[in-house]
């Protein structure tokens, strides 16, 4: 393990502009889109960091030429999937719920295994899905092998996807490309993080593939081909959030350019809980600048929607002054790691006041103070920590590296957002 990085603490209020990379979601939605077109595309503003790495590792080891040069991603004409193959998702949930509902489609065996915590992520739903659908899925969780005979039957499959939108999102990707194509019903508690299945939808339109989502909870997929698209990504909004309350907590601005006007992105949604907690925030032909309030207010938030914000909107409450309580997001406990687990162990390490709920966390204001704040290998609780550490002298995060996940570039980019402010 490498020495813990000792997080900046801000000099005074940060005054910085940001450009952000890529979408990782958006990123590996395209790549998955784009093989299954069988056509030559090029993804342009692409995700550099370790998921789109995993993605497009898989999708050369079933047989699709893919070249990367910087952001451009290049994904050649093929044949079909083949096997067989080997395929690492790391720790990526894009990866190992987006590719096997492709890879059935090949011919021969195709393995897939991850990181030590991806083995433990929720898979089963997926891949009996899959064997309803008419795949054979040997295992129920990473490790898993799928013995494709080059096609697909499809129809209609019942799911529980409360555990994560992703089971949806990656059954839907590939429906087009199955005989009978693909009806999803979701029966359980509410699905999470439903803006990303509706930008899985409107991708898949994109691509001209037939989508009816009129009734709730059912999505149908009409067989057919899916077309090349050329894919420009947008930023990644959710990674926006670290650099935004930045600006929060230091009662200091920061801008970030190419702010898409219209998203199917959750990150989008940190404009209203930054305004909630007291922030001024304006967006401009693009461009959202936050300006910090002198004391940032505690929130009560039902977070289902946009789960992927709950480590950066936590380190605000653990800096807030009242009480707040982050909600519907249980499923964070199938995350990178138990998110709500990490967060507790790690406001309280620093000296905040933090518990679990059922259902999400709970936190009330105190006096934080140094320590180490450990990233579990998780991308944003490591950026959560650096949140914390602008203003808390003495946080140091364990691993900063992990967030080489989705922002391969994360400490030198804080780096140059503090001498701005200087
Ligand atoms: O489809 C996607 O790109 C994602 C869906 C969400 O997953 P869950 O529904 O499992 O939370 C989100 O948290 C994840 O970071 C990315
Ligand atoms: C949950 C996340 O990632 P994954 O795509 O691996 O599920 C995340 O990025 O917050």
């Amino acid at each position: 393990m490498p020495q813990p990085w000792s997080a900046p603490v801000a000099p005074g209020p940060i005054s910085a502009t940001v450009t952000i990379p890529g979408s990782k979601s958006i990123t590996n939605r395209a790549l998955v889109l784009a093989a299954l077109s069988g056509r030559a595309s090029t993804v342009t503003g692409a995700l550099t960091g370790r998921d789109a790495d995993m993605m497009t590792g898989a999708l050369r080891a079933i047989g699709v030429p893919v070249e990367v040069d910087g952001t451009t991603i290049v994904v050649g004409a093929h044949d079909g999937f083949h096997g067989p193959a080997e395929i690492d998702c790391g720790l990526a949930g894009t990866v190992m719920r987006f590719v096997p509902p492709a890879a059935v489609l090949a011919d021969g065996k195709i393995r897939f295994d991850g990181d030590p915590r991806a083995r433990e992520r929720p898979m089963g739903t997926i891949l009996e899905a899959l064997r309803g659908l008419g795949a054979v899925v040997e295992g129920d969780a990473l490790p898993f092998t799928l013995v494709g005979t080059g096609g697909v039957t499809g129809g209609t499959v019942t799911i529980d996807a409360s555990g994560s939108s992703q089971f949806v999102s990656g059954l839907l990707l590939s429906g087009a490309r199955y005989d009978k194509g693909l009806t999803v019903h979701h029966s359980g508690k509410p699905v999470p993080s439903m803006p990303h299945i509706e930008m899985t939808v409107e991708m898949l339109r994109t691509a001209g593939v037939t989508v009816d989502d009129g009734e709730p909870n059912t999505w149908r997929i009409e067989p057919g081909t899916v077309n090349a698209v050329d894919w420009v990504i947008e930023p990644d909004l959710s990674n926006a959030t670290p650099f935004l309350a930045a600006a929060a907590v230091t009662g200091g601005e920061v801008t970030v350019t190419g702010w898409p006007s219209s998203t199917t992105q959750p990150g989008d949604a940190i404009r209203e809980i930054l305004a909630q907690m007291g922030a001024e925030v304006t967006l401009v032909d693009g461009t959202l600048t936050v300006r910090g309030p002198s004391k940032l207010s505690g929130v009560d938030i039902d977070m289902r929607d946009v789960g992927e914000l709950t480590p950066t909107v936590a380190a605000l409450c653990a800096l807030a002054d009242g009480p707040s309580v982050l909600r519907g997001i249980a499923h964070l406990r199938g995350h990178e790691t138990d998110r709500l687990a990490a967060l507790t162990a790690e406001i309280t390490a620093v000296g905040g006041d933090a518990t679990e709920t059922e259902d999400g966390i709970a936190i009330r204001p105190t006096a934080l103070h140094g320590g180490l704040w450990r990233a579990y290998a998780d991308h944003r609780m490591a950026t959560a920590g650096a949140i914390v550490g602008l203003v808390v002298p003495g946080v140091s995060v364990d691993d900063i590296a992990t967030t080489a996940k989705t922002l391969p570039d994360f400490p030198a980019m804080w780096a140059r957002m503090l001498d701005e402010a200087r």
